[in-house]
């Protein structure tokens, strides 16, 4: 049976389009350093100006990830952290009244584990908008576009600037928004970019009416500022989760979680508005 209804990514998106806004969307890992703390991070997310979050599944072999996001999902393995725990701190962080649109982000091996089906009712329960598998073969991409259609989960696919050729075939099953990858390589903070990512991400945005979200490498509120300029939402992760991670001493002690807590609430504040 077709779930039908109102889609929170959606719905956000329009909302910010009308007022003329970006979407600022941190991507963490969940269950980084554990799960009590995901769910304060994601309060802090909030509050500190984020429009959307990517909830990152812990993977032991992370192809696309640089070294900071290997070592949080490394952090959150030791914990067990599985999808379902990882839905589980999505909803605990809904009952603490985080209302944040979800957008889950998993490898696809964690996904076949559980089963195509019991994932897409397990992420439907949970309440997720968004699906971002980075490593779905394009083969198998259509039995988990049906599931995710049947399940009012937009699956949002990845475009890189080497892979323009095949953009309008990308977009055309697209959902959600699409994520425009700024670089190639691997998640990790940039000090620049090349100049021709501006001209890729307008070129796609030409080839839909969907949001086009650009991310990899972002990390200061100067690089968020200039892609807001022309993109319906930004993604920073690696900055973010280092952030986290040079809090851990903070976090790990109940005297001074509350002062590391602030301090990720902080770097994300600027990130948003610069101050
Ligand atoms: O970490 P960065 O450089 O800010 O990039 C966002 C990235 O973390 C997040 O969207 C993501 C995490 N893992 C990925 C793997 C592939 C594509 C994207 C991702």
């Amino acid at each position: 049976m077709t779930k039908v209804g109102l889609n929170l990514l959606d719905q956000t998106f329009e909302t910010l389009k009308a007022e003329g806004k970006t979407a600022l969307m941190p991507f963490i890992t969940m269950g980084d350093p554990d799960p009590e703390t995901t769910v304060e991070i994601l309060l802090q997310l909030e509050r500190a100006g984020a429009d959307i979050v990517e909830l990152g599944v812990p993977y032991s072999d992370p192809l696309a990830d640089g070294p900071v996001i290997q070592r949080a999902s490394e952090r959150a393995l030791v914990r067990q952290i599985t999808i379902p725990k990882c839905l589980e701190i999505a909803q605990a962080a809904r009952e603490r009244g985080v209302k944040l649109p979800y957008v889950l982000f998993t490898y696809y091996n964690p996904v076949l584990q559980l089963g195509l089906e019991s994932f897409f009712e397990l992420v439907y329960d949970a309440g997720i908008s968004g699906l971002i598998i980075p490593d779905l073969p394009y083969e198998e991409s259509q039995e988990v576009l049906r599931l995710a259609d049947q399940f009012n989960i937009k699956l949002i696919p990845l475009v890189a600037p080497t892979s323009r050729d095949r953009v309008a075939r990308i977009v055309e099953y697209a959902r959600g928004f699409i994520y425009c990858v700024s670089s190639v390589g691997v998640t990790g903070e940039r000090a620049s970019f090349h100049q021709s990512v501006d001209e890729f991400i307008k070129s796609v945005k030409e080839q839909t009416d969907l949001p086009v979200a650009v991310g990899f490498g972002i990390s200061s509120h100067e690089q968020v500022s200039h892609f807001s300029e022309f993109c319906d939402g930004v993604v920073v992760g690696s900055a973010i989760v280092r952030k986290i991670e040079d809090t851990l001493p903070l976090l790990k002690d109940k005297a001074t979680k509350e002062q590391g807590l602030l301090q990720i609430h902080d770097f994300v504040a600027q990130l948003k508005s610069g101050n």
